[in-house]
């Protein structure tokens, strides 16, 4: 059956009154939506302004590794967006979460070898998860011809490393894939905060974190457990600690396999699609599309609209 194409509301106030009226929570993504990089969009303050003045949750969920919660929220309020660290769900803390009360590796070899930046080393000490790697200065360098040797024989590698997590990282190199390569072959169980194939900045695209992890995956021929979206392991941990009504609960992000699939397969009330990031209209309009959003708009400002109606 051909899926059903979303409908465009951009200049349609009535029409936008009426979607905002469907719901009460609103899941905002954050990288190409709100922002791009440190890019603040135009009239995205006023829009959320304009949500919580009726009322709506406004939360973020988001993919990006490479802060922690409570970078995110230092982030928003220098943004000029309010927020509370517990309205605020990164991929970073879904994995530490994940590591730590799901997977519960016994000691010794719960420790975690990381590929990534500082958020992810933040929320795995929050949850208590002894980690190595990360931005450790002594892993931002090339590999030594002896490393081939120590990483061989084991002698440069933690025998306490039960978990390779990777995310996205900025400073990724041969020695540290070479590092989680070895601890794989060993054993240790892949995991990555999320796998999107780009970064959106600077108004165009950077390697993503999961163009940071498929070196591992070329390697091992093993698809790491991903814990960002569209897994539901962040909708079941905000569905927990905000009671939602998915019914009345609305996703709204810039990439399809990510957000608009996490708010399809959350069976949320429904889906918004903006272009101000990695997804277009093309990409949904194709020919046998996985994934369709409910609704789009070419900016999340455009939801402005509301006011004048
Ligand atoms: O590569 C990544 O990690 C992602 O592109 C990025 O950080 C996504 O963030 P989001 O759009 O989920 O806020
Ligand atoms: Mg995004």
């Amino acid at each position: 059956m051909a899926q059903t194409q979303p409908k465009y509301l951009t200049g349609d106030s009535g029409a936008i009154n009426e979607f905002i009226g469907q719901f009460d929570v609103f899941l905002f993504d954050c990288d190409g939506v709100l922002w791009s990089g440190d890019h603040l969009f135009e009239g995205v303050v006023e829009t959320l302004e304009l949500l919580r003045a009726r009322g709506k949750r406004v939360v973020f969920v988001t993919n990006n590794s490479t802060k922690s919660r409570q970078d995110y929220q230092k982030k928003l309020t220098a943004m000029g967006i309010p927020s509370r660290v517990d309205e605020i769900f990164a991929s970073a803390y879904s994995s530490a979460v994940y590591i730590a009360r799901i997977l519960r590796l016994p000691e010794p070899r719960n420790k975690v070898f990381v590929i990534g930046e500082s958020g992810i080393e933040t929320e795995l000490r929050a949850e208590g998860v002894p980690f190595v790697g990360g931005t450790d200065p002594a892993l931002r360098r090339d590999i030594a011809p002896e490393d081939f040797a120590g990483l061989a024989d084991g002698s440069l590698l933690d025998p306490d490393v039960g978990v390779v997590l990777a995310g996205l990282d900025f400073h990724i190199n041969y020695l540290k894939l070479s590092m989680g390569f070895q601890y794989l072959r060993r054993g240790a169980k892949f995991l990555a905060t999320n796998l999107d194939s780009t970064l959106p900045m600077s108004h165009t695209f950077f390697p993503g974190a999961g163009s940071i992890s498929v070196p591992l995956v070329n390697m091992t021929g093993e698809a790491p457990i991903a814990l960002g979206k569209p897994s539901q392991a962040m909708m079941d941990a905000i569905e927990g600690k905000f009671q939602l009504d998915r019914a009345r609960t609305c996703m709204v992000g810039d990439r399809l396999d990510t957000d608009i699939k996490f708010g399809i397969q959350g069976k949320l009330g429904g889906t918004l699609a903006v272009l101000t990031g990695v997804s277009s209209k093309g990409d949904w309009e194709q020919e046998g599309a996985e994934v369709v959003p409910a609704y789009y708009v070419d900016k999340l400002s455009d939801l402005r609209a509301a006011e004048t109606s």
